[in-house]
C-alpha cells in the first residue's frame, strides 16, 4: 500500500495520585476495595451537595503544565459537560473549557519532532461500570468517581502509530518524574485516539487504557480507513470503540448526540487565580527532567546514549543508578545495571519494586568485578541468586565458591601438575600440542575450576618454554 498522509491527536487521560478526590475527601486508593466503599455523597452526586476543590490538583497541575513546557493560566474555571450514562451520577462531568489550567506546550520526541500540547485540563473521573460475565445485570462502581484527571489534548501532529505511542511513554515519563502520577496502576492513563487520512473524516477511538494499546487502535484504524480510500468511499467523521482484546475499533455513538454536550459555567466552584506565589512553588518542585538527566547522565558518568537512556526510564532507576555509581566506577555499574540487572528483572517478569539487590550490594558485586576478585560469570551469578532466593554478595560468593584466585596460586597449580605429568609435559616437547589441553585441565581440577583457562594455557605454556 502506497503510503498517505496520516493525522493523529490524542487526548490523554491521566489519574493524579493525590490522597483524595478531586471535590472531596474520599481515599483515592479505592483498586483494592470492595465497589462502592470510597464514596460520599459528593462524588455520588447527590443534590444538594457542594464541590470543594483540592488544591493539590491544582498545584499536581501547574507543575504538569511546565513540564510540558505550556503557559500556565492566571485565572482558570470548571464548566459542567452534561451527558447522560449511568457512571455520571448527578448528570455532568466537572470539566475545564474555556479557560483550562494550561495551554500552548509542547514534548520532542526521540528525532527531535515536536508534538504540540493545545491544552491541558482538570477534570472529574466518571464511575466505572462493570459487566461480570456471571450475571445478567451490569452494577455500577462509583469508587473512581471523582478521581483527579489531567486531560492532554495535543494538536494533530502525530504521523504514525508509533508517534502516539511514544508520546503517550513520553508523557508517562514525564509525570512520573513529577511524582503526580502511577503509570502502573491498572486504568491510571487512558485516551482517546483522532486519526484522519488525507482529508478524510477524523474517527475518535475511544476506550484505549495502555501504550500498546493505542498503538493497536490506530494501526487498525490507519489500515480500514486506507481500505475505503483505496475504493474511494467516504470515511465519516464518528466516535468508534476499541476492543482491547479482539484489537478492532467499532463506529459508536453518532456526532449529533456526543456534541450535544451544552456546556455551561460550573456555578458552584468560583473563578481561580493561580497565584505567582503557587506558579514559583510549583516551578521550585520541578525536578530534573528525564531529557535533561539523560543529558547529564552521558556527560558525567561518561556513559553510552543507550545506557543513559535505559537508565532514565524511570525516576526510580535513574536514582538506583546515581546511589550505585556513587560507590563504585560508573561505567561498569551502567553496563551492570542498564544490561545485566534490567535483563534479569525483565526475565523474571520483575520491576524495580521487586529488586532485592541494594544499590550498596549491587556497588559491591561491580567493584569485586573490576577488581579481579570475582569473574563475569561470578558476577552474574550473584545477581542471579540474589533476586531468586536473597542473601547477600559475600554469603554467595562463599556458598557458591565465586572468588576467583589470585596468580600465584595458579602457578601453584601449574607447578603441581607439571611435576604430576611427566608424560604430558614430553609429548609437548615432542609437538603434541593437545598435551596443553590435558595439563589445563588438571590445573582447572586442582585450583576447582577457579583458575580462568586461557590464561591458564598462557601461563603453562610459558612455563614449559621457559623450562625446555
Ligand atoms: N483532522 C484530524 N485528524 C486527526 N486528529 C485530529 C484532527 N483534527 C483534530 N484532531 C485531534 O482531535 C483531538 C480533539 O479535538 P477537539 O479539541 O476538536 O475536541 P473534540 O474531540 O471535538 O471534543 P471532545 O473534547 O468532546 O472530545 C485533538 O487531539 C486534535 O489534535
Ligand atoms: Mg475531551
Ligand atoms: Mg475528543
Amino acid at each position: 500500500m502506497t503510503e498517505v498522509d496520516t493525522t493523529i491527536g490524542l487526548e490523554v487521560h491521566i489519574q493524579l495520585n493525590t490522597e483524595t478526590k478531586l471535590f472531596c475527601s474520599c481515599s483515592t486508593n479505592y483498586r483494592e476495595s470492595p465497589p462502592n466503599t470510597h464514596t460520599c455523597p459528593t462524588c455520588l452526586g447527590l443534590p444538594g451537595t457542594l464541590p470543594k476543590l483540592n488544591k493539590k490538583v491544582v498545584k499536581y497541575g501547574v507543575m504538569a503544565g511546565y513540564a510540558l513546557n505550556c503557559e500556565i493560566a492566571n485565572e482558570m474555571h470548571f464548566h459542567r459537560k452534561n451527558y447522560f450514562y449511568p457512571d455520571l451520577a448527578k448528570g455532568f462531568q466537572i470539566t475545564q473549557y474555556d479557560k483550562p489550567i494550561a495551554k500552548n506546550g509542547e514534548i520532542k520526541l526521540k528525532n527531535d519532532k515536536k508534538i504540540r500540547i493545545r491544552r491541558i485540563q482538570i477534570e472529574e473521573d466518571p464511575g466505572r461500570l462493570v459487566h461480570p460475565i456471571s450475571s445478567r445485570y451490569t452494577y455500577t462502581d462509583y469508587n473512581r468517581s471523582g478521581m483527579p484527571l489531567l486531560e492532554i489534548v495535543t494538536e494533530p501532529d502525530l504521523s504514525t502509530p508509533q508517534e502516539a505511542r511514544e508520546l503517550l511513554n513520553k508523557i508517562r515519563e514525564i509525570l512520573e518524574y513529577l511524582q503526580i502520577f502511577d503509570g502502573s496502576l491498572e486504568g491510571s492513563l487512558r485516551c482517546d485516539a483522532n486519526i484522519s487520512i488525507e482529508g478524510g473524516g477524523r474517527a475518535e477511538v475511544k476506550n484505549i487504557s495502555s501504550y500498546k494499546g493505542a498503538e493497536k487502535a490506530l494501526q487498525y484504524e490507519l489500515t480500514r480507513q486506507k481500505n475505503l480510500l483505496r475504493r474511494n468511499k467516504e470515511v465519516k467523521r464518528e466516535t468508534r470503540h476499541f476492543n482491547e482484546e479482539q484489537e478492532i475499533t467499532r463506529s459508536s455513538r453518532s456526532k449529533e448526540e456526543e456534541h450535544n454536550y451544552r456546556y455551561f459555567p460550573e456555578p458552584d466552584i468560583p473563578n481561580i487565580h493561580i497565584t505567582k506565589k503557587l506558579k514559583q512553588q510549583a516551578k521550585q518542585d520541578l525536578p530534573e527532567l528525564p531529557d535533561e538527566k539523560r543529558e547529564r547522565f552521558i556527560k558525567q558518568y561518561k556513559i553510552t546514549t543507550d545506557q543513559a537512556k535505559s537508565l532514565t526510564q524511570t525516576i526510580k532507576w535513574a536514582n538506583y543508578y546515581e546511589e550505585t555509581a556513587k560507590h563504585t566506577k560508573p561505567e561498569t555499574a551502567a553496563t551492570w545495571i542498564a544490561d545485566v540487572l534490567k535483563g534479569e528483572l525483565n526475565y523474571r517478569d520483575k520491576t524495580i519494586h521487586q529488586n532485592k539487590i541494594t544499590p550498596k550490594q549491587m556497588a559491591e558485586i561491580v567493584n569485586k568485578l573490576n577488581n579481579d576478585k570475582i569473574t563475569e560469570k561470578g558476577a552474574t551469578k550473584i545477581i542471579r541468586t540474589m533476586l531468586d532466593n536473597g542473601g547477600t554478595p559475600q554469603e554467595i560468593i562463599k556458598q557458591k565458591n565465586l572468588e576467583t584466585i589470585e596468580k600465584d596460586q595458579v602457578q601453584q597449580a601449574i607447578k603441581q601438575a607439571i611435576e604430576e605429568n611427566p608424560e604430558a609435559v614430553k609429548d609437548y616437547h615432542n609437538g603434541k600440542q593437545e598435551a596443553i589441553n590435558y595439563l589445563v585441565g588438571q590445573v582447572m581440577k586442582i585450583t576447582k575450576g577457579k583458575a580462568k583457562p586461557d590464561e591458564t594455557n598462557k601461563l603453562i605454556t610459558k612455563t614449559l618454554e621457559e623450562n625446555a
